[in-house]
């Protein structure tokens, strides 16, 4: 729990910040004239960080991918590949109760570190069960051509529930 608890507060301090930045931009915009009698949106001079980061699935996936058979001492995702699909199945469907929750507590800073918890989980499932997140990616391509309503009507045995 060591690292889900740290990995919380670094996202509760990211999100603090995050917001002091959006505020301090908002003051310091160079959109924010008084003269014209308008409220100005000010536009943020930072850009968002999430957008440098796109392929850190796939960097986890080898990571957690090259911890097989490694020593479950030293590795966490080796001592959780080490004790069998049931337990890592166990402890995804925990990490994605634990995310619901906050999700429903309306709590976005803690719902972004259970996420990753999630996340993290899903892809010890994938490396356990022989699924890359390769396959993952080109299914969810293949959808991107499809809304949801029509991909739920192609599936076989639709009964239209
Ligand atoms: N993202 C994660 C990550 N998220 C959560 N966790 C672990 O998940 C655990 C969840 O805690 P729990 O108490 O629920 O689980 P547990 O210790 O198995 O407890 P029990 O099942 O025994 O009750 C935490 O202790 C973390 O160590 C993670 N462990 C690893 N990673 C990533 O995986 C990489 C490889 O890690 P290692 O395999 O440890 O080298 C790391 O660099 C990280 O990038």
């Amino acid at each position: 729990m060591t690292m889900a608890l740290a990995t919380k507060r670094t996202a509760r301090k990211t999100d603090s910040t995050g917001k002091k930045a959006a505020k301090n931009t908002a003051v310091k915009g160079t959109g924010a004239k008084k003269s014209s009698g308008k409220k100005t949106v000010a536009k943020p001079e930072v850009e968002p960080v999430v957008a440098l980061d796109a392929q850190v699935l796939d960097r986890l996936f080898d990571t957690v991918q090259s911890r097989r058979g490694t020593d479950p001492a030293l590795s966490h995702s080796a001592r959780l590949l080490s004790r069998g699909r049931k337990k890592i199945a166990q402890k995804f469907g925990e990490e994605a109760v634990e995310c619901l929750i906050e999700a429903v507590a309306g709590k976005p800073a803690e719902l972004v570190s259970e996420s990753a918890d999630v996340l993290y989980h899903l892809i010890v499932m994938w490396v356990d069960a022989g699924v890359t997140p390769q396959e993952v990616w080109a299914e969810l391509r293949r959808r991107e051509a499809m809304s949801g309503v029509e991909e739920k009507a192609s599936r076989p045995n639709n009964t239209g529930a």
